[in-house]
């Protein structure tokens, strides 16, 4: 598998896990399935709502010792309501405990999106702060602060447009080490992928397989399904891989770091054997051609009529 370069030399296994709805009576179970079975890269989140039930399998699997918490590279996200200054370290301090760790790999700001801090998730223009009055440079300026004080050990973004890097790189020395963006064959991102190889900016791609199941209230009526894409599929057969596993694999192979989430075994194990293929000249052609510039996770829900967010992906 491919590994993912720091700028001070660590690093990171391209392929993860993903946890966003994980059930809470699920995760642990599907946390362990995954460490136990070869996994080094878990990404979580605190507005995921199960940290404390994955933080129980990072327990469990690192009190028996043949797994290491230094070998496995763990990622969490600091939530909208918690961007003001006073409020960074302590959501990371609450993170670290839920997930019964000293220290995470990398910590990443959700979204460059502002809640006010009693709201879990917005349903009114008022629920929002704008980035006037909380300027990202602020919530950045703890992220570093958390990275000094050895909480994290790595610091980066999430969401984040090319124009969004840009102004949070005008006021700041300290470069984001990560981007977590929308990325698979139909938002391939190419001009964001060019800008933060530039950069020295990784990137990782959530949603690498069209996420089916999100809530419904976040889907579009026609949208378009990856996972039953007839060129994927037909690149599948050739290679004797699952849709999935080529999904996974068109990521790891152009470099970025991409983090399918499951909690059934038998796909969270095929989805780690997607590094074991390699995909040819001509299927990373054909692959290039689905490029539709769609979106699964649609900013839009952060977009309401009298709040300050509006085009939050500057599409
Ligand atoms: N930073 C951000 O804003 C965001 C980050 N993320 C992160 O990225 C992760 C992945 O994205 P997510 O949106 O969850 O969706 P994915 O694209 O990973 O899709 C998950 C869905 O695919 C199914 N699945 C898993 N493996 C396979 C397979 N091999 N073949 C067929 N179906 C499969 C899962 O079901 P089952 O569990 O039953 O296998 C689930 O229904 C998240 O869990 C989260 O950690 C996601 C969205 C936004
Ligand atoms: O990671 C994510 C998944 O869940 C959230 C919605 O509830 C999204 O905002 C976010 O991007």
């Amino acid at each position: 598998m491919k590994q993912l370069k720091f700028r001070n030399g660590d690093q990171m296994d391209a392929i993860g896990l993903g946890t966003w709805k994980s059930e809470k009576g699920e995760v642990t179970k599907a946390v362990k399935i995954a460490l136990d079975n070869g996994y080094k890269h878990i990404d979580c989140a605190a507005t995921y709502g199960n940290e404390a039930e994955v933080g129980e399998a990072f327990n469990e699997v690192f009190s028996r010792g043949e797994v290491k918490r230094e070998d496995v590279w763990i990622t969490s996200k600091l939530w909208n309501n918690a961007h003001k200054e006073e409020d960074v370290i302590p959501a990371l301090k609450q993170t670290l405990k839920d997930l019964q760790l000293d220290y995470l790999d990398l910590y990443l700001i959700h979204w460059p999106v502002a809640f006010k801090p009693d709201v879990s998730f917005p349903e009114k223009a008022e629920d929002f702060l704008s980035l006037d009055e909380v300027p990202l440079i602020e919530t950045w300026n703890e992220m570093v602060k958390a990275r000094e004080q050895g909480l994290v050990k790595h610091i980066g973004v999430s969401n984040f447009s090319i124009e969004k890097l840009k102004e949070l790189m005008e006021d700041t020395e300290h470069t984001p080490e990560m981007n977590q963006v929308e990325l698979h064959p139909y938002l391939q991102q190419n001009k964001l992928l060019e800008f933060c190889s530039k950069h020295g900016i990784n990137v990782t791609a959530y949603s690498p397989l069209g996420s089916g199941d999100r809530p419904e209230a976040m889907k579009a009526a026609d949208e378009p399904s990856l996972l039953e894409n007839p060129v994927i599929n037909k690149i599948a057969k050739k290679h004797g891989a699952s849709p999935g596993q080529i999904l996974i694999k068109w990521s790891e192979q152009r470099g970025t770091a991409v983090i399918p989430k499951s909690t059934n075994e038998k796909r969270i194990k095929e989805n780690l054997r997607s590094a074991g293929y390699q995909l040819d000249e001509d299927d990373m052609n054909e692959i290039a051609d689905l490029d539709y510039h769609f979106r699964y996770v649609n900013g839009k829900f952060f977009e309401m009529e009298g709040n300050s967010y509006s085009n939050i992906y500057n599409d």
